[in-house]
């Protein structure tokens, strides 16, 4: 393949300007300042009251080996005007960033730092793009997995995106994402192999196309298949298709497992309501009827409300395209910076919205829980050096209309940034998979009803701490008094 270089890395996996950037601060000598950057996201996806924080896995394997290849650099020298003493700099580059994060399955909300890097600014600038590529998908993709999840209850739900995904990272990526949001298995066997996640599926319209007749092609598959899940809308559901299911799981008795069939068009609440009889009188309550075609958990919550007698849900195209919502939207801002005299100097960027303006300072975000409930009152960003818990009581404040306030006592606060690299080792042990799927639904179990529903939930309190507030308008006023003074 002449596309992939035998030492193709990730460390081009950048936008030219982070480059370009690392240029001037190495060549003025800023490159090895201490600079601290955080990502989060400005609107909840899907209007969803929660998203469920994805990514870190892969963000720990693209740290761990960032490097600049040969290729990478011979690529630089024909490419870019860079001075050799640049690319000598490149090349001898090795990660040296501390990162802070939220970890995977964790509940996350809009405008609270769900990642940070802490480092030598070059270092931190080089980065942003791929963080910023992985959290954006994965986060959507498992936050658009736990609203479907939400609505089918305990049914299953398999994962069948794969060939309608943005390419074949979007579709391993995203199958992980979707079962760490909820979903039980997947189509796609490289995934299933890859992150141990179970396989499953049925089969195509083609097997029916190939016999021509469905009682042909489900003997076929079922005299090379212990499980069998018939799809039984090829030419006509309810005259050809389960008839003919139905006949082959008579002949063949117990020389197989007939687990059901697949409907994948046409009215599902109508049809699967008939084929559930038919199943009943001819003696298979036990099979389960499968559905796909498009869905969603708008389609499915209006099926369950149409009491359509579906009992597994196939779910591709809407979900590992995130349909609706094609991107979280979360950003990587500069928070703070050292100074000329070695002092760190936190940062702002304005906007004349008031939802794009940043927080300076390196923060901390506290999950707030009242200890008799062990719900979630909301989460309170802090600058790093506050501790909420040494707190008796804890004012908790709209930080745009600061008249939504409250105060909550009988309290505990858990840090959602952890420590996952401490200039640039590692020290963080990934759980499994399953132990991260499982702290994700406990984290869901644990969210108050409200903050839940699929529809218009409440908004989740992000609260910043006094200081926190205190200290942002006190940057807002000087930096738009400097800009006034320079104006006159
Ligand atoms: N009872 C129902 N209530 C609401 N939506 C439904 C119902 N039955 C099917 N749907 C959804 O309506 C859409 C119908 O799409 P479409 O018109 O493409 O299906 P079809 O024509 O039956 O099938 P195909 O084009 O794949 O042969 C799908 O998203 C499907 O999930
Ligand atoms: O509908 P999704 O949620 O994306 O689920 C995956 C779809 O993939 C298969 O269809 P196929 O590729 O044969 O296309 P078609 O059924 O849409 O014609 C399957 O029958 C589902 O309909
Ligand atoms: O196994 C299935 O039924 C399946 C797999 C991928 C896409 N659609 C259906």
């Amino acid at each position: 393949m002449s596309y992939l270089r035998p030492d193709d890395s990730l460390a081009l996996h950048t936008d030219l300007y982070q480059l370009n950037m690392m240029k001037t601060y190495w060549e003025l000598g800023r490159a090895d300042r201490n600079a601290v950057f955080e990502c989060y996201f400005r609107n909840m996806p899907f209007k969803n009251g929660y998203a469920v924080f994805a990514g870190l896995e892969r963000l720990i394997d693209y740290f761990q080996q960032l490097k600049f290849s040969e290729t990478d650099i011979d690529y630089l020298r024909e490419t870019t005007n860079y001075p050799e003493e640049f690319l000598t700099y490149l090349k001898n580059f090795k990660f040296a960033c501390t990162v802070r994060s939220a970890v995977e399955g964790e509940l996350v909300y809009n405008h609270e730092p769900i990642v940070q890097v802490e480092g030598p600014l070059a270092h931190c600038q080089l980065v942003e793009t791929a963080l910023l590529n992985v959290v954006n998908y994965q986060t959507l993709i498992a936050t658009k997995a736990a609203r479907i999840r939400s609505v089918v209850g305990e049914d299953l739900i398999m994962e069948f995106g794969s060939r309608r995904a943005q390419e074949m990272d979007a579709a391993i990526w995203g199958t992980r994402a979707a079962y760490i949001g909820g979903f039980d298995s997947t189509s796609n066997v490289r995934a299933a192999k890859m992150f141990g996640i179970p396989a499953s599926g049925t089969h195509a319209h083609s097997l029916v196309q190939v016999y021509q007749n469905d009682y042909e092609a489900f003997k076929a598959y079922a005299a090379t298949h212990k499980d069998c899940v018939f799809l039984v809308d090829t030419y006509d559901t309810l005259k050809s298709g389960v008839p003919s299911a139905i006949r082959v799981a008579n002949e063949l008795g117990n020389q197989i497992n007939f687990l059901g069939v697949r409907i994948d068009s046409g009215d599902m609440a109508y049809i699967s309501k008939k084929v559930r009889k038919q199943l009943d009188e001819a003696g298979y309550p036990d099979a389960k009827i499968y559905a796909s075609n498009d869905l969603d958990e708008g389609t499915i919550l209006n099926l369950k409300m149409q009491r359509a007698k579906i009992d597994v849900w196939g779910v591709g195209t809407k979900l590992i395209t995130a349909y609706d919502q094609p991107t979280l939207g979360a950003v990587y801002k500069l928070v703070s910076i050292e100074n000329d005299e070695g002092k760190m100097a936190d940062t702002i960027k304005l906007s004349n919205n008031a939802e794009k303006v940043s927080t300076p300072g390196k923060k901390q975000v506290w999950r707030i829980t009242q200890k008799d409930t062990q719900k979630s009152e909301g989460d309170y960003v802090t600058l790093w050096h506050e501790n909420p818990n040494e707190l008796e009581e804890l004012y908790m404040f709209h930080p745009v209309y600061t008249y939504i306030n409250k105060t909550v006592h009988n309290f505990e606060a858990r840090p959602i940034l952890q420590d996952i690299f401490v200039k640039g080792e590692l020290v963080y042990q990934s759980p499994s998979l399953q132990e991260i799927k499982q702290l994700a639904k406990e984290n869901h179990d644990n969210l108050w009803e409200e903050y839940k529903r699929d529809l218009n939930p409440q908004l989740y309190p992000v609260d910043l701490s006094q200081e926190a507030y205190d200290h942002k308008m006190r940057i807002i006023d000087r930096v738009r008094s400097e800009v006034r003074r320079k104006d006159k």
